[in-house]
């Protein structure tokens, strides 16, 4: 049978990135999505939103939950300060394959830790399993009915501090109402909706960002 979308993603990374570097890996996704094949990676534009925000925290411990292809992976990791890491969390073991491979192509495979599995079973073990107290950040970019389970859960978990910073990719676009329903009427919650565009569309979507307040 004939290769996947993500599998020609790798090579168009393999074939037009500069090893070791970043950015390089970034463009690369980016105009294989734009001239080639449209893919769910979070993208340019809403990319330089969640480089700000990632920039502006600064986490030494950070989260981002759906993998996919690593695009975003990267561009969070490659902002990350010394000595600070990203778990990222994938369900599908395809999209985790491709996702290593993209990941070690960038040569941020030392800060990231990618956890193959449900977020709902995997979360409640990174405590355990990573050494760690609280995230400073998370990306939500899984599956948009996750959202709120998810961030109920890690709150449950204590994984959350006064100040922790939570941005959701397509609250518009696939749309996730009830998360925002959730942390805009949540006084737990400061939220603020950055708008945007999908992915290599002009279709209206944004980002959501959460400080929890403890
Ligand atoms: N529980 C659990 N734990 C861990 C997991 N890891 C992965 N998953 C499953 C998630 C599968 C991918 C999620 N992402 C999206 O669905 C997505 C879709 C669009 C989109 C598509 C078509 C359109 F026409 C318009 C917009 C755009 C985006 O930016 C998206 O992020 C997990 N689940
Ligand atoms: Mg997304």
């Amino acid at each position: 049978t004939g290769s996947s979308r993500p599998q020609r993603l790798l090579k168009a990374v393999q074939r037009n990135a500069a090893k070791g570097d970043p950015q390089s890996v970034i463009s690369a996704i980016d105009y294989f999505c734009r001239h080639s094949e449209w893919a769910m990676n979070v993208g340019d534009e809403k990319g330089s939103i969640l480089d700000s925000v990632v920039s502006e925290v600064s986490p030494t411990t950070a989260l981002e939950l759906g993998t996919y292809c690593g695009y975003s992976t990267v561009r969070i990791a490659r902002l990350l300060p010394p000595g600070a890491s990203l778990i990222t969390l994938e369900f599908n073991p395809d999209y985790a394959a491709v996702a290593r491979q993209v990941i070690a192509h960038s040569g941020l495979q030392d800060k990231i830790h990618l956890v193959e599995g449900p977020s709902g079973d995997s979360i409640p073990k990174l405590k355990e399993r990573f050494g760690i107290t609280s995230l400073d950040f998370v990306f939500l970019d899984h599956w948009k009915d996750r959202y709120v389970p998810d961030t109920k859960l890690l709150e449950e978990c204590g994984l959350l501090r006064k100040g922790s910073v939570l941005l959701a990719d397509n609250v518009i676009c696939p749309g996730a109402p009830e998360y925002l329903d959730y942390v805009r009427n949540n006084p737990r919650y400061e939220s603020r909706y950055f708008q945007s565009h999908l992915e290599y569309t002009n279709v209206e979507d944004g980002l959501e960002k959460s400080v929890f307040l403890g």
